[in-house]
């Protein structure tokens, strides 16, 4: 994995005297005292992260938390006060002019919530806007806008007008005109954020689909969580213009760094209402009934189900273990006979259907299988997936927003 950019220390202080602020940074005070006794504002604090070739990386936080003034650091629309910001492993923190204008040009383009389309020009015109501030002759920039018109599925509008077109297919034009440009570096400022939820899900996809063939390094702000789980391969997390945690959706969620992360976890997170009874599943994994059932059989059927895990059972469904595919065959070729219990994978810790989701959150992050979930004396009642922890997560919070 190589790393595209890396941001290494990196301070924005807003105010005529930004050294100042700096040295009282320094010297222990915070953002608020510094604020109080000089004006000045700290945008960014000591910021540092890689963000690597090929990958989603969404800069999440509430508003005024940074987000903003940091990405576009990325690409000096705001100048950095101090520190580093290497792309591609040259500091765009000094570059030169000339630098910078091949920069922001070639290898860096950014998508706006807003769209910023200009309303006397048609789409085309506006999809080939960034070639045509780049110098690219009409003929290549039309042909250009026309291969990302038909990327984000609007051919046949080239000619409309913006106002002729949904807020949908205007954020559509919008990115088609960052992806005309054909950037190595996607800057996406709340890009999805003024569309209703439907088309911004329709949008996240499109955007996923499209890094799926052409894989760009893509910086996207986000305030919204379910958006950030859904596109990001990483997510920063920011308060007060410092950068709190980077991480997987799965680390963030499994291991929140302090109490403001965990709170953005919270709104999404539907632990004090549903139990894992509620979202247990009776599917897909291979149940295996102990009796009757020796290890040739149980391989048989976990190998016709394509599986590597099962689940085993008693008669009365109890829940018993997990047994894996190896492990049945060390069984059969040990010759240890018809009873699988002993091939038991000890560590396959069992739910209780009154458990919280998060009683369970780090069993279902740490495992390769699905949690089982067990009733009333014991018995399976069926099992929780990470992907469907998950997902149930994204739901209610979409449900809550929506309420
Ligand atoms: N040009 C500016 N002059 C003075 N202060 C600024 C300027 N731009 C941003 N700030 C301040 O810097 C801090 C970070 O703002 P920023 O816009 O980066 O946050 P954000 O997380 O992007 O917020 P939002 O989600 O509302 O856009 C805030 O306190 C903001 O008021």
């Amino acid at each position: 994995m190589s790393v595209k950019i890396k941001i290494e220390n990196l301070y924005k202080v807003f105010g005529p005297q930004p050294k100042t602020a700096l040295k009282m940074l320094k010297e222990g005070l915070d953002k608020e005292e510094i604020h109080q006794r000089t004006g000045m504002t700290i945008g960014v604090q000591d910021a540092s992260f890689e963000v690597n070739t090929g990958e989603i990386f969404v800069v999440m936080g509430l508003s005024g938390s940074g987000k903003s003034t940091l990405v576009r650091m990325l690409n000096r629309l705001i100048e950095p006060t101090s520190g580093h910001v290497y792309v591609d492993g040259q500091d765009v923190a000094t570059m030169n002019d000339e630098d910078l204008v091949k920069l922001r040009r070639k290898t860096i383009s950014m998508v706006f919530q807003s769209f910023a389309l200009m309303p006397h020009m048609s789409v085309l015109e506006n999809a080939a806007f960034g070639l045509e501030m780049a110098g690219v002759d009409k003929q290549s920039r039309n042909e250009r806008a026309m291969q990302a018109l038909e990327q984000v599925g609007l051919e046949g509008y080239h000619n409309s007008r913006p106002d002729e077109l949904s807020g949908g297919m205007q954020q559509r034009v919008g990115l088609a005109r960052g992806l005309a440009v054909d950037p190595d570096v996607l800057l996406m400022d709340e890009a999805f954020s003024a569309l209703d939820p439907l088309i911004r899900t329709e949008m996240q996809d499109e955007l996923l689909k499209l890094q799926a063939k052409h894989k760009r390094t893509i910086v996207f702000i986000s305030h919204d969580l379910d958006e950030a789980m859904r596109i990001g391969d990483r997510i920063a997390i920011m308060e007060g213009g410092r950068v709190v945690q980077v991480g997987t959706p799965e680390e963030i969620l499994q291991n929140p760094a302090d109490d403001y992360v965990r709170a953005f976890f919270r709104g999404v997170d539907p632990t004090n209402i549903l139990t894992v009874g509620d979202i247990a599943r009776q599917t897909q994994v291979t149940v295996i009934r102990h009796t009757g059932e020796g290890p040739r059989a149980a391989l048989q059927r976990l190998i016709s189900h394509d599986r590597e895990y099962g689940y085993v059972l008693d008669t009365d469904r109890r829940f018993m273990g997990i047994v894996s595919t190896d492990t049945l065959k060390n069984l059969i070729d040990s010759g240890g006979g018809k009873d699988i219990s002993p091939a038991f994978i000890g560590e396959a810790r069992a739910a209780q259907a009154g458990d919280s989701m998060q009683d369970i959150l780090p069993e279902v992050t740490a495992r390769p299988w699905p949690i089982p979930v067990l009733g009333e004396e014991g018995k399976y009642l069926g099992v929780i997936s990470k992907n469907q922890f998950l997902r149930t997560l994204q739901r209610n919070h979409l449900e809550e927003q929506q309420a």
